[in-house]
């Protein structure tokens, strides 16, 4: 049942379509509907206007008109159900009457007949090509398989480079920006980016010999520039590419240049995130499937008077498609860099974004095809890092060949779950039910605090510390998630306090106290007290945290219904059972431990008070 808005109501029911039309118009139906169904008549579609229902109807060129001034309104469910005839139509479409000319775009008359948009609608049509283009895959081969490509040589086919076809009344800003008080995250993609930064990323060593240091941040405020000016003679004269040569003309472009071998930068894109920035600014419709791989390529110093002539930057692959330069805020000025892209320019001069600014590095990142150009420097020295941007892709990664992965047998979830299902679908183990106990097999950090207090806006770290467990402590911890509530963490020493101390418990009477003996399958138990009282190790004292064992305890159920907690079984009858709150019941705030001498025997494994 197809209706026009609002759900599928009777009252709104525009008409009726049988499925198989559906599974023939789209795959996504087809599995759905896998099997045929001669008794059906009626399919429900998730809510869907009528005019765009004629596009699951219609055949052949049927739906051409549907799509003259295709808009995203029409085109979501097409894309959505994965039409894919319509998409390549849709989009032969937009591309035919949205000139990839400027000049015939700026001319109404040389537009199509059929379209009367104006450039206000360029954004939509831009939308309506990503929609159209998304469901491009790769080249198949004529027997319909995908061949492997090389994420090197992948194309970067996307909607961004069918906009680029559209011509540049289409095409993306020509730079993103930072700003700072958005926490992070890219607000704009145009204007200029200045970015606060943590101080290692101004430090510099150059020289395969006696290495020297620069730190750009203590450049940046004090009057001796004697460390920069080591650095810009250091560097040799920067050539270019012309045709297939390299030259050196310093008519063209003057400038120092170091290459990455050459040196070695604290500047740090992943933690400064300004690579996020630039998937997320230059590439936004493949942000969530692309990664940007970033390749530090050399630094630049531009002394006075020096300059670099309009020009665009060198592909060194296919996959390359941007460059990102950073600009260090040592004093200068002059030196902007112009972007001429179509029509559009765009100046973003670094020395005056930098002042005013401390502890901040600018940045501009653009696709590497657009004309640029670095006027001359009027005064100080200007300073860079280039890095040519790739797409890089989100596969598996495949470990080297060359090197092992050491990974304790034991840590794999296999190697913890199989030897525990075997000992829980043993009918003599624990029949009536009951706790395992488990010591971790490593030490986790703690606050020296203990214990907790309880300050409710504060994590209980214990909780916490399932996220970070380590190798087999994990797959431990993922194995008694479906027991979720019989179960927790306590800390290895403290286990009488844990029970009064623990938030909103209040005072308890100790006969309310559910008790239960604790089956140990790992050594240890709890009770052997922090594992390192003591800061006599590891490459520096940290005052504030302790390593601590951990133990984790797991109530089970009997055999035959082990993943059920202590309170739904035969226990039942015994007083413990009032105790219903799974909290209250948490084991480890107070248990008893199994004597290790004696047998596991039924009586005395079971919860008791
Ligand atoms: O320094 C800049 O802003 C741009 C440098 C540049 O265009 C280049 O090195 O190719
Ligand atoms: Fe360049």
């Amino acid at each position: 049942m197809l209706s026009e808005s609002g759900g599928p109501s009777s009252s709104k029911l525009a008409f009726r379509v049988h499925k198989s039309i559906l599974s023939l118009r789209s795959e996504i139906f087809s599995d759905l509907f896998p099997l045929p169904d001669p008794n059906a008549a009626a399919a429900t579609t998730p809510q869907t206007t009528s005019a765009t229902c004629s596009s699951f109807l219609c055949y052949g060129k049927k739906y051409v008109g549907l799509l003259l001034q295709p808009g995203r309104a029409r085109l979501r469910p097409v894309h959505k159900y994965a039409i894919q005839d319509v998409l390549d139509e849709a989009l032969s479409r937009l591309k035919r009457f949205y000139t990839a000319d400027l000049s015939a775009w700026q001319d109404p008359t040389a537009r199509s007949r059929y379209v009367t948009a104006t450039d206000a609608d360029a954004p939509e049509a831009v939308v309506c090509v990503r929609l159209a283009a998304s469901f491009w895959g790769p080249p198949k081969a004529k027997d319909g398989t995908v061949p492997e490509s090389d994420p090197d040589l992948e194309s970067p086919v996307s909607a961004l480079s069918v906009a680029d076809q559209m011509g540049s009344a289409y095409c993306e800003p020509l730079t993103i920006s930072y700003r700072e008080d958005s926490q992070c995250q890219p607000r704009s993609i145009t204007g200029s980016g200045v970015l606060e930064v943590a101080r290692d990323n101004f430090e510099l060593y150059y020289g395969r010999k006696d290495a020297r240091f620069v730190d750009f941040l203590e450049a940046s405020t004090s009057n001796d520039q004697s460390d920069i000016e080591g650095l810009a003679q250091a560097c040799e004269r920067a050539k270019f590419g012309r045709g297939a040569e390299t030259i050196l003309d310093e008519t063209y472009r003057k400038a120092g240049k170091m290459d990455s071998t050459n040196f070695k930068t604290g500047l740090d894109l992943e933690s400064t995130r300004l690579l996020e920035t630039v998937r997320l600014g230059l590439l936004p419709q493949a942000a969530e499937t692309r990664i940007v791989r970033p390749e530090l390529y050399k630094l630049n110093v531009y002394s006075e008077g020096a300059f670099f002539k309009p020009h665009k930057d060198t592909p060194r692959r296919q996959s390359m498609f941007g460059s990102l330069v950073v600009i260090f805020p040592t004093p200068h000025s002059g030196g902007a860099l112009v972007l001429r892209h179509g029509d559009k320019e765009f100046t973003f001069d670094a020395a005056a974004a930098l002042t005013g600014r401390t502890s901040s590095i600018a940045y501009i990142a653009f696709f590497s095809d657009v004309e640029h150009e670095v006027l001359p420097v009027l005064s100080g020295h200007r300073v860079t890092l280039t890095y040519n941007l790739y797409y890089g892709s989100l596969r598996t990664p495949v470990p080297p060949t060359h090197l092992d992965a050491v990974q304790p047998p034991h840590a794999s979830a296999s190697g913890v779950k199989a030897p525990l299902a075997a000992l829980l679908d043993d009918p003599t183990f624990l029949p009536r039910g009951g706790a395992l106990g488990f010591r971790l097999c490593h030490d986790y950090p703690f606050p020296e605090a203990w214990p907790w207090t309880g300050d409710e806006t504060v994590t209980d770290p214990l909780k916490s510390l399932e996220e970070w467990l380590k190798g087999s402590d994990a797959a431990l911890s993922d194995w008694r998630a479906p027991r979720s509530g019989c179960g927790r963490a306590c800390r290895g020493d403290e286990e009488e306090e844990l029970e009064e101390d623990r938030p909103g418990q209040g005072e308890r009477d100790e006969d309310e106290v559910e008790k239960l003996t604790v089956h140990w399958i790992t050594d240890g138990g709890c009770g052997q007290g922090p594992c390192s009282p003591y800061l006599t190790y590891g490459n520096e004292a940290a005052l504030n945290w302790l390593y601590m064992r951990v133990c984790l305890l797991v109530k089970i159920g009997p055999y035959g219904r082990r993943s059920e907690t202590g309170e739904d079984t035969e226990d039942e009858e015994d007083e413990s059972s009032d105790n219903d709150d799974p909290e209250d019941g948490a084991l480890g705030e107070n248990y008893e431990e199994e004597d290790p001498d004696e047998e596991s025997d039924d009586d005395q494994t079971q919860a008791e008070n």
